[in-house]
């Protein structure tokens, strides 16, 4: 499991494209990055690399950033999450020069940012990287629209064209009709929708979004989450989003980026944050957070035991239920596309009645998901169901299966997740005596199935 800063090649759960191309030139590429307020930061770097404490060198100036290093690919939603004050809002204007870097090496698409000049600068935040910030910043005189309009007018486009493209954004984040509005006249929740609406009408590769929800109340901060995730979906732009709040920045983040007194202390996907922690710290941090929310059915999910291929026949399909005793199992084609399920009292009756063909008691899978279903959308799925929930990938096999007591340890603390747990199956409606009493009499319906039956029963 990865604690550094590569990419931990877990599928986007948001089925967006994926953001582990290796080869792609990162969006963002931060290497050895230090940020020291004070009189002479570069002293105080020096003493950093010499193993002199932050806390030793306060007086000579504050460490804000240390020794940051990490990629951003294209595409990807990259969270940056620690208490106040760990550095994360130096960290993110560094990344387009509203701090300037102390030490180290800053590139945007492969371009050093560090050492830019002014100018330089402005054009960089005006054409590849917008910015969303927690107290929305607008500017109060003029109208809403020319408000997201603005981006645009520094730009250069022509005004009818930036008018209509802001309209657009106005009305993607819901504020058709407050066009001419001030800011002032909008709630916070309105304010901040402009925000957004300026820096998507902006057009640029890169969105950096300092703390954007966190100034609004949780109903609407829940639909801004959603909406955002939606629109980079849409738009793959490159998103670098900070906050303090955890189950934010596991929604939102691809990658999470934990910070702690100026250092990046773990990179992980949400996965690996809150099921391998780095170290204490990290694992104080996430023991709060809705894991319902994070996991998901491929994260969790068992290999499936109680599977048989259709072509078997009703014998070994009873045969493998008493076995592992249980009152159902999956039933598959050979190349593992789930078919159905069935039932021991179903299949037993069939045996007993010389029927051949399992497929004609086969019932409709009771819950299928997709990997990348979230748990806390498999709780109903659960308890409605004595089955274990059927996992499937995108050419309908079955890949997995999470039953109830899986859902239920993966909420509990971490180890239960990392250790073996027993797979429960659904409890048998006929006895295994029953079972072995039809089986043995009972013909065997052809010749493959004696030599699966193996010589017990076949002789
Ligand atoms: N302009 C500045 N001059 C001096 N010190 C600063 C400056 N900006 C930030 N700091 C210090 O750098 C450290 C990191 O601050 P920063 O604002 O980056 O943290 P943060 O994680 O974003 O916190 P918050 O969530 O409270 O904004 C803090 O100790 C802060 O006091």
């Amino acid at each position: 499991m990865t604690h550094t800063t590569e990419q931990s090649g877990k599928p986007d759960s948001r089925g967006s494209a994926p953001v582990d191309t290796p080869t792609d030139t990162p969006a963002i590429s931060v290497a050895g990055a230090y940020k020291v307020f004070g009189r002479r930061p570069r002293e105080v770097v020096k003493r950093l690399r010499n193993g002199l404490s932050r806390e030793q060198l306060r007086s000579q100036g504050t460490a804000a950033v240390i020794d940051a290093s990490f990629d951003v690919q294209p595409g990807e939603i990259f969270v940056v999450m620690g208490l106040s004050g760990s550095g994360k809002s130096t960290l993110i204007r560094m990344l387009n020069g509203l701090n300037d870097t102390t030490d180290g090496s800053i590139k945007v698409f492969g371009t050093e940012v560090v050492g830019l000049g002014t100018a330089e600068l402005r054009d960089l935040r005006r054409d590849r990287m917008s910015m969303v910030f927690q107290h929305f910043a607008l500017l109060p005189h003029r109208t809403v629209i020319d408000n997201v309009a603005y981006g645009l007018e520094l730009q250069g486009v022509a005004p009818a064209d930036r008018r209509e493209r802001a309209q657009h954004w106005l009305e993607r984040v819901g504020l058709s009709g407050w066009e001419e509005r001030l800011p002032g006249e909008l709630s916070g929740g309105m304010q901040q929708r402009v925000g957004i609406a300026r820096a998507f009408a902006a057009d640029t590769d890169v969105l950096l979004m300092d703390e954007a929800f966190s100034a609004l109340d949780p109903l609407i901060r829940r639909e801004m989450q959603e909406q955002l995730v939606e629109l980079q979906q849409e738009l793959k732009k490159t998103i670098v989003f900070i906050t303090h709040d955890l189950n934010e920045a596991m929604f939102l983040g691809d990658r999470i980026a934990v910070m702690r007194d100026g250092r990046i202390v773990q990179v992980g996907t949400p996965n690996d944050i809150l099921t391998d922690p780095a170290n204490d710290y990290v694992a104080q941090f996430v023991q709060d957070v809705d894991r319902a929310r994070v996991l998901t059915a491929g994260d969790v999910m068992e290999p499936p035991r109680a599977v048989v291929p259709g072509s078997a026949g009703p014998r070994t399909a009873l045969r493998t239920m008493r076995d592992l005793q249980t009152s159902a199992c999956f039933v598959t084609t050979g190349a593992r596309t789930l078919l159905g399920v069935v039932r021991d009292k179903d299949v037993l009756r069939q045996v007993r009645e010389g029927g051949t063909d399992l497929k004609d008691v086969l019932r409709p899978t009771p819950s299928v998901v997709r990997p990348d279903q979230v748990i806390s959308d498999l709780f109903e799925m659960a308890v409605e169901s004595p089955l274990p929930v059927a996992v499937i990938d995108d050419q309908d096999r079955l890949i997995g299966v999470v039953p109830r007591v899986t859902l239920l340890a993966a909420l509990t603390d971490l180890p239960a997740i990392t250790t073996e747990i027993p797979v429960i199956e659904p409890l048998p409606t006929v006895t295994s005596a029953m079972i072995t009493e039809t089986l043995a009499t009972t013909h065997l319906e052809s010749a493959a199935e004696a030599v699966a039956a193996g010589s017990e029963e076949a002789l």
